[in-house]
């Protein structure tokens, strides 16, 4: 057997990333019941939304709702993504978010503006402020996400050392404020990644902060996620973004509405771990009931493929979960 690791996690995004990616708005109610069929699966974490533009993502304009309608499950994260100080003084007027300290660096100019309304520079010089407000609010510094930290649709490959520069600007703005780093999340927000440069830069990364925990937000726009988080794990990567189904996309990112697939499936990411022997703590039946409901929520066959095996036939769904997925018509 290789270095794989003895247990991961997965942090849910589903419910934030694959809504924000479909054309249409769907009823609060059935968002909600998806994310309360998600928490009985065991997720450790779930983000529910983001406090965006609601011109820019309309799809998220009710999110303070939204986490009013949740049912909150002890032993469950609920999470949410801001881009700027408005949407993290939101996040932090919703009582029912849980707040993880979270970085945002970009890679390409063109996904910066486009996303972010603002250059590379400048989104790294307002992290300064992220910090120094997380630490006055005593909010652990989590998670510093590089995104496009592979390939971007809008600027193209990115260099190894665009991404090197970021963490290691990260190294001295946690080292300045006495900080331990977070997490470091290389994000492949367009699906560029392969597992050899998987490999490549994970060992990069690693190599500039061997004390800090590594995590991989991937996408399987192009087919290639599974193999990429194989890779991953054989790097001893325990930290990984996904979504149910295989929801997901950024409307920013050019990639096309409806037909690509999203982030990597979190119910097929948990059944590759459980067939390696590594330990997720979630209950695969449960999720997949979940990406079941996700698909009916949806209203079109989603990516994911365990859910469409029919291997794990003759399953029964608890009885909160069929309290849950008969509310959604
Ligand atoms: C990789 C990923 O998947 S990330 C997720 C996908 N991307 C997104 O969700 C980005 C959505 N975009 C946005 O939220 C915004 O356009 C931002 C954050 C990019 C730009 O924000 P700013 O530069 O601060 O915007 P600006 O000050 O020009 O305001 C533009 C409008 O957006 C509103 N706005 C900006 N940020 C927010 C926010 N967090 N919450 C609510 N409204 C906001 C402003 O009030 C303003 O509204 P108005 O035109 O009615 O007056």
């Amino acid at each position: 057997m290789s270095n794989l690791p003895t247990s991961v996690e997965f942090h849910e995004e589903g419910p934030r990333e694959g809504f924000q990616m479909e054309p249409k708005t769907y009823p609060r109610a059935d968002r909600a019941a998806l994310i309360d069929a998600l928490s009985l699966s065991g997720l450790r974490q779930i983000q529910v939304a983001s406090f965006v533009s609601a011109r820019a993502v309309p799809q998220m304009a009710d999110t303070s709702e939204l986490f009013a309608a949740i049912i909150k499950r002890p032993g469950t994260r609920y999470t949410a993504l801001w881009l700027n100080d408005n949407g993290f003084e939101r996040a932090r007027a919703c009582e029912q978010v849980d707040l993880d300290g979270k970085l945002m660096f970009y890679t390409t100019e063109p996904f910066s503006q486009r996303n972010n309304n603002c250059s590379v520079a400048e989104m790294r010089e307002r992290q300064l402020g992220w910090l120094d407000r997380y630490i006055a609010l005593g909010i652990p510094v989590e998670k510093a996400y590089v995104i496009t930290a592979f390939g971007c649709n809008l600027g193209g490959a990115v260099p190894l050392s665009v991404l090197t520069d970021q963490v290691r600007w990260l190294v001295d703005a946690c080292a300045d404020r006495r900080v331990p780093l977070p997490a470091v999340y290389l994000a492949d927000t367009m699906g560029w990644a392969n597992p050899e440069e998987i490999k490549r830069r994970v060992g990069a990364v690693r190599a500039i902060v061997p004390e800090a925990q590594i995590g991989l937000h991937l996408h399987d726009t192009r087919g290639v996620g599974g193999a990429n988080v194989y890779a991953a794990l054989q790097m001893g990567v325990r930290l990984f973004d996904s979504s149910v189904a295989g929801l997901g996309g950024c409307p920013f990112a050019g990639h096309t509405h409806g037909g690509a697939a999203g982030n990597i499936c979190t119910e097929d990411m948990v059944f590759m771990c459980q067939e390696l022997g590594i330990e997720t703590g979630i209950d695969l039946e449960a999720l997949i009931e979940a990406s079941l409901l996700a698909e009916r929520v949806i209203g079109r066959t989603l990516s994911g493929r365990v859910m469409h095996s029919g291997s794990l036939k003759g399953f029964r769904a608890g009885q909160r979960m069929q309290e849950i997925c008969g509310a959604v018509r």
